[in-house]
């Protein structure tokens, strides 16, 4: 049975006009997996309030990071592909979540070409109904729908493999070393505390009280504040952290719904304030560089810290197509079906 591989990352809109990102943020926000709330409400709260002030001011963010080649992420995620490619046997496409560059097409790319059994990976190391879950829906229903004969596998969230934090961990260690922090902050990208209830397999384990993400459970393989939480913790042991100079915030909250907390502004903000001068910041819930790292945690997060009073402040690329990253996620492909990895 021929063999391919689909890396899935969430996309960005075509262009950073206001029209292209428009059209991008329709579809995204319109996913009941990201904005979890009954079509009638979602539709109203999307259509009829998000999209018409949001594309804009999404647009001149975007403008700020956009590069000669096009959007950051897409750009990463090509290069992390032909990089992977160049290391494996079997064919390897890309697709996004959303825009241009769907799952359908990259499902037709490998079936094309002969493939009968696909490994779905999406590029997320932390589980979230909003990210692994709508891909790997999706990626089912597309199989149903066009390609029946089609067998889909699915990488699981890789956030506490022992190689994945070893490289993450390495990575963060060359890029500061020799620079001048104090604090370094691990902040991931938010969700709404709603989600994780529902992806609480126990339906009763995840208060978000501040205890359950650390105490054992089985909720924890769906438990995105849990895995995030975990990341830190393994970072901080490989890299000899002491504590009370690093922490996990949570950043790009939208609308008004609790989020996770705490949020990664207030939280820059709080360390200025209290008088840390240098802080390096990381992104681990981002496999490659976007929107979120670039300009929120980059230009904006530094600006916070400075308007406290701080002054070094460096943040750490994500792994986008780092040499070990690539080996890393080239050997899992690799393994997969030949020894018995626990990927898949
Ligand atoms: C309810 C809204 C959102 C949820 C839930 C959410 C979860 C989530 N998102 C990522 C990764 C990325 N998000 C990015 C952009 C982005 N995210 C939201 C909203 C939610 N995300 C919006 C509206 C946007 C667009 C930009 C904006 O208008 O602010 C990106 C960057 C994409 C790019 O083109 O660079 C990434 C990556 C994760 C990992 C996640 C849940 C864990
Ligand atoms: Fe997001
Ligand atoms: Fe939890």
């Amino acid at each position: 049975m021929k063999k391919g591989i689909l890396l899935v990352n969430l996309g960005s809109p075509d262009s950073p006009e206001p029209k292209d990102v428009k059209k991008y943020l329709g579809e995204f926000l319109m996913d009941e997996r990201v904005i979890d709330i009954p079509y009638a409400a979602r539709a109203l709260l999307v259509r009829g309030i998000i999209l018409k002030t949001r594309p804009k001011a999404s647009a001149a963010a975007y403008k700020k990071i956009w590069w000669e080649e096009g959007s950051p992420l897409i750009v990463i995620s090509k290069r992390l592909q032909n990089k992977i490619q160049e290391k494996v046997a079997y064919p390897v496409a890309l697709a996004m979540r959303y825009g241009s560059m769907t799952i359908e097409k990259g499902l037709q790319e490998l079936v094309d070409q002969g493939v009968e059994k696909v490994l779905l990976f999406p590029l997320y190391p932390q589980f979230a109904m909003a990210t692994t879950e709508t891909i790997m829906v999706l990626a089912e229903k597309l199989r149903e729908e066009h390609f029946p004969n089609l067998k889909i596998e699915s990488v699981p969230a890789f956030y506490n493999k022992p190689d994945y934090i070893e490289v993450l961990s390495h990575a963060i260690k060359k890029h500061l070393k020799g620079k001048n922090y104090e604090y370094l902050l691990f902040s991931y990208h938010g969700i709404p505390e709603r989600h994780i209830r529902k992806s609480d397999v126990t339906k009763s384990h995840c208060k978000i009280d501040g205890s359950c993400c650390v105490t054992p459970s089985e909720a924890h393989e769906f438990c995105y504040r849990h895995q995030c939480l975990e990341v830190t913790r393994l970072v901080a042991a490989q890299l000899k952290l002491k504590e009370g100079s690093y922490s996990t915030s949570f950043q790009s909250r939208l609308g008004f719904d609790p989020w996770l907390l705490p949020y990664t502004d207030r939280t820059i903000e709080r360390l200025g304030k209290q008088g840390i001068k240098n802080m390096a910041i990381v992104t681990p819930a981002f496999v490659s560089d976007c929107l979120e790292t670039l300009e929120e945690i980059a230009i904006e997060g530094q600006e916070i810290f400075h308007e406290m009073g701080g002054n070094d402040y460096t943040t750490v690329p994500c792994l986008n197509d780092d040499t070990e990253f690539v080996e890393l996620l080239s050997k899992w492909i690799a393994n997969w079906g030949i020894s018995k990895t626990e990927l898949v």
